[in-house]
């Protein structure tokens, strides 16, 4: 195949497909998002934001742009039928460096993901175009495009070549099933038939600004204070009640009437009938085309999760395939793409379906549930199980790239994390983690009195820092978008040996030293000369994080997740293993000789072309 268009083909103009887009852009990737229709879907679908997808869309320079369309700490009631709170999801904490929780107008957000796009030569959106077929080679995928008129009228078609393709195109993903015809791909799990009603409403006629999940035996309802005056009701509809229903203004009178004083004076967005799918693709990757989003799980909306889902693909995804284009890493990296996302979107789906069955009680149902909701609001723990959000699974990666905490082994990390845990009870708060091993535990000098699990596996945390040239910023603006290897209390420059530190230079990874913002500058004047950033811990949370986690070492991912948590003296080895893990052993290999492969390849052209040139002359 010629050199491809482009590196990576991405179809579909949704949320999921624009973040990967603008993550690769920024990280000097080429990429072009195909989208069939002619516009960006104009009505909210998304409305919670998490603050995982916070932290991601600030990786992509784009979260100043969008906090403008969202509103912080959006708390959710789950009520019974009389208006009685049985639950408060309300999260204070702000581990991740944002507000847990936001309300946000998705076709807004979406506008901005578009527009990032063009701050990137290599970023293109071109709407009006829809993929039609698929053919992959051993070095790319031929992609057959029908470019649309504005009645969706085909007018001609091309053929472009990519690298990658990622499918994240929705429910009705062309993607998906190419997959499912052409490698077995199924689509697995559960379409409940029940319908919700879903409204939008521009002159918010209550006022209130957080979400309400109303599990009423007579008509549960959810009713969703979003920014900008928009409100957003969803109704359950009876199997008795056919969907031409909805169209009718009393009809919906008659299920506003309960919530709104005047139902008539309320001025409509939009409206849709809709049914919730608890479903997830057998894999999120097969060769060179990947899923991405709706188009790899479908999930019912109770915890707001569809949306952060999909961008969790995209954050997952994109540092990895930026690895594998750099000539950094192995493709073996990309199958860490399933492996790392597909159990966290099984468990969140069953969170999510559990949710549903709790809303949909009966009335004698319904009357148990709220006695035990009473009785149990009562005991300290369960309360903050929910107000603190500790159901929701939080992404926890025991498989893929991840370095085993106890033996410094690649590929799998000392915690298990089980997809489909909470119907066997073991995603209660403190079950489902394997403890750390007596071995691990006798390695280090010290350990958690708590027994807290290893961090390896998750998320790492995001304070607010100084450093010489940054003052009282979020930690990711010190640390940067790509790898970093960083250590409390030490220059891990001095850690590593000068075959490490030849690799971290040539893979572009960040070394940072975490001290108490007191001993800044010391460090800094100590440190003078090395690569290594000090970064001041001014709020202590640095210190606390490693305090309880026995290690003073992590590997932390592009992605910010940790790989790999080490004794200090270690730190070679948790390196070392990290970079088994995510498949960087072409790297390795190539620093060891002296030369990346990035340098290699104009070479091997070169010669490919010379060679080229000598057959031609060659006498038949
Ligand atoms: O953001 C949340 O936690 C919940 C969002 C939600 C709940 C119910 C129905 C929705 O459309 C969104």
């Amino acid at each position: 195949m010629k050199s491809p268009d482009v590196d990576v083909l991405i179809i579909g103009a949704g949320p999921v497909g624009l973040t990967l887009a603008n993550l690769l852009g920024a990280r000097g990737r080429s990429a072009l998002v195909l989208e069939q229709r002619a516009t960006l879907i104009d009505y909210p679908r998304g409305v919670g934001l998490d603050d995982e997808s916070i932290r991601t869309l600030a990786t992509a320079g784009l979260w100043e742009r969008i906090e403008r369309y969202t509103v912080p700490q959006h708390v959710v009631r789950f009520v019974n039928g009389k208006g009685q709170v049985l639950a408060t999801n309300d999260p204070q904490t702000r581990e991740f460096g944002y507000v847990r929780k936001h309300g946000f107008i998705q076709p807004l957000v979406d506008q901005e993901l578009a527009a990032g796009l063009d701050r990137f030569a290599g970023t293109e959106l071109r709407f009006g175009h829809r993929v039609a077929g698929l053919t992959e080679h051993a070095d790319g995928v031929d992609v057959t495009v029908e470019v649309l008129d504005a009645d969706e009228q085909v007018v001609g078609t091309e053929v472009l070549t990519a690298s990658y393709v990622v499918g994240a195109e929705g429910g009705r993903s062309f993607t998906r099933n190419w997959l499912g015809e052409h490698h077995g791909v199924e689509f697995e799990g559960k379409s409940p038939s029940t319908r919700w009603l879903v409204v939008d409403v521009e002159n918010d006629p209550i006022g209130t600004p957080s979400v309400y999940l109303g599990a009423d035996p007579r008509r549960p309802y959810v009713s969703i204070g979003l920014p900008l005056g928009i409100r957003r009701w969803e109704f359950m509809l009876f199997d008795d009640e056919p969907t031409e229903l909805v169209d009718t203004p009393e009809f919906r009178a008659e299920l506003l009437a309960p919530h709104v004083p005047d139902p008539a004076a309320v001025s409509i967005i939009n409206q849709r009938v809709f049914t919730h799918h608890g479903r997830v693709a057998t894999s999120f990757r097969k060769g060179r085309v990947m899923l991405a989003g709706d188009a790899a799980h479908l999930m019912p909306v109770w915890l707001g999760q569809g949306w952060n889902s999909g961008i969790r693909d995209a954050t997952n995804l994109a540092w990895k395939l930026t690895a594998v284009l750099r000539g950094e890493a192995s493709e073996d990296l990309l199958d860490t793409y399933t492996s790392e996302r597909h159990g966290h979107v099984a468990a969140m789906i069953d969170v999510n379906m559990a949710a549903g069955s709790i809303m949909k009680c009966g009335p004698v149902k319904g009357w148990l549930r709220d006695r035990a909701a009473t009785a149990l609001n009562v005991v300290p723990s369960v309360k903050a199980y929910f107000s603190e959000l500790r159901f929701k699974p939080m992404p926890r990666y025991d498989t893929g790239v991840v370095v085993d905490q106890a033996t410094l082994t690649p590929g799998r990390s000392d915690v298990s994390f089980k997809p489909g845990a909470l119907k066997s009870g073991a995603l209660k708060p403190g079950k489902g983690l394997r403890r750390r091993s007596a071995a691990a535990t006798a390695l280090h000098p010290f350990t958690d009195s708590a027994g807290a699990a290893s961090p390896v596996g998750l998320q790492f945390i995001q304070p607010r820092v100084s450093t010489a040239s940054a003052n009282d910023v979020l930690l990711d603006e010190a640390t940067g978008d790509w790898w970093t290897l960083a250590a409390w209390g030490n220059d891990p420059a001095r850690l590593l040996s000068d075959e490490d530190l030849a690799l971290v230079e040539r893979l572009g990874i960040r070394l940072v030293a975490f001290y108490p913002e007191t001993q800044r500058a010391w460090a800094e004047e100590r440190f003078a000369g090395s690569p290594t950033t000090v970064i001041g811990d001014t709020t202590g949370a640095l210190k606390d994080w490693f305090d309880t986690r026995a290690c003073g070492f992590v590997v932390l991912r592009p992605d910010r997740f940790v790989a790999a948590a080490s004794l200090a003296q270690q730190a070679s080895q948790a390196f070392r293993a990290t970079l088994t893990a995510a498949s960087y052993d072409v790297a390795e290999r190539a620093a060891v000789a002296g030369v990346l492969a990035a340098d290699i390849e104009p070479t091997v052209a070169a010669a490919h072309t010379e060679l080229a040139g000598l057959t031609e002359e060659v006498p038949a």
